[in-house]
């Protein structure tokens, strides 16, 4: 999987860009002068905190809200004034939206049959699609009958259907259990390189970010905090949100300023810097525990199973923290 953002298969020349893209709800700045380039072919994870402008972003893209300054531009022209359906773009949404008094087929074939394509072709090229999301036996079937998993594999051949050169995609995975999330990810990585189009993925789970994307986009307070490979951004996060938010980091105050560690190169030593351990957790192959610094800052280590029961230690127990000086990552705010 292209989880080092390396594997981008470039089939389509489309970019999408966003220009000074900004969106306005009265007062409050939704998103503030966005500027960005999709790559051609690529998988984007759109992350960030609740009320960041993630779904501004996307709804904006598609053509469900107005643009309040700024452009969209698909292959070079701009989309921004145009109806979604005309865009290039296709959304799906995190409660499917399917129409119940209609079969799967029919959900699918949707919009064909508004664009007045005849019975037979829209029926064909429903089949065809119903056969990418592996749904072939459920085309009869009326939404209410399939499971949670599989009325989202008839949205996406439903938006696809329209050969979108850009999905959109809110949340797609948050109604799933665990389980079914984890499958379903994979189906859409799948189904990404398959097609070779870009798939804009908004969601609040940096796992799934990680795990999915050829490109991490972190928004926070209405703009880009910081975009790049999912390595880039976890590994090098330029900021002490950015650091905190994808987690997986220590941020410590360092010669008046701030420096990200990650909690993975963080060890139990001989000398170091002392601390009183705060808390323990078996994880399985690691061990995660977390330890308060004489200058009461609170520092979590992620250790190798067998390296924390050569000498296991409890809550209330003194520790002496060590880590290579040049692991340490400057924060620039
Ligand atoms: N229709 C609206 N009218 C007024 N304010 C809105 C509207 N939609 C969103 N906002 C505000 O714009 C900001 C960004 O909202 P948006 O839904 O884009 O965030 P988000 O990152 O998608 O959040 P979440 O993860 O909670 O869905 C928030 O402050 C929100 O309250």
């Amino acid at each position: 999987m292209g989880n080092d953002g390396s594997g981008a298969n470039m089939r389509t020349g489309n970019d999408l860009e966003l220009v000074h893209l900004t969106k306005r709800y009265g007062d409050t700045v939704a998103v503030r002068d966005i500027n960005h380039v999709f790559a051609p072919a690529s998988y984007v994870c759109l992350l960030g905190p609740s009320g960041c402008g993630k779904s501004s972003t996307l709804r904006m893209i598609a053509g469900h809200e107005s643009v309040s300054e700024g452009s969209i531009l698909l292959d070079k022209s701009d989309i921004s004034a145009m109806p979604p359906a005309r865009r290039g773009t296709a959304m799906m949404f995190q409660n499917y939206a399917l129409f119940p008094h209609l079969n799967v087929r029919d959900n699918v074939a949707f919009s064909l049959r508004m664009k007045g394509v005849d019975r037979e072709a829209r029926h064909k090229r429903a089949n065809e699609l119903l056969a990418l999301v592996h749904m072939t036996q459920f085309a009869d079937r009326l939404p209410a009958q399939l499971s949670g998993g599989q009325q989202q594999r008839v949205a996406l051949a439903r938006a696809l259907i329209t050969e979108p050169k850009v999905l959109l995609l809110d949340e797609p995975l948050s109604a799933l259990d665990p389980f079914l999330r984890i499958q379903m990810r994979a189906e859409l990585k799948r189904l990404q390189r398959e097609l070779g189009i870009i798939f804009i993925h908004v969601t609040h789970g940096q796992d799934e970010a990680l795990a999915l994307a050829d490109e991490v986009v972190v928004m926070n307070n209405a703009v880009i905090e910081q975009a790049g490979p999912p390595r880039e951004v976890w590994g090098a996060p330029k900021t002490e949100f950015v650091a905190r938010f994808m987690g997986g980091h220590n941020v410590i105050s360092f010669n008046g300023g701030k420096v990200a560690v990650r909690a993975d190169e963080v060890r139990l030593a001989e000398t170091g810097v002392p601390a009183v351990l705060t808390s323990v957790e078996y994880q399985g192959a690691t061990v995660a525990v977390s330890a308060r610094t004489e200058a009461g800052e609170e520092i979590f280590a992620i250790l190798p199973e067998d390296a924390y029961f050569k000498s296991p230690k409890s809550p209330g127990e003194g520790v002496t923290l060590a880590w290579d000086e040049g692991r340490m990552h400057r924060l620039l705010a």
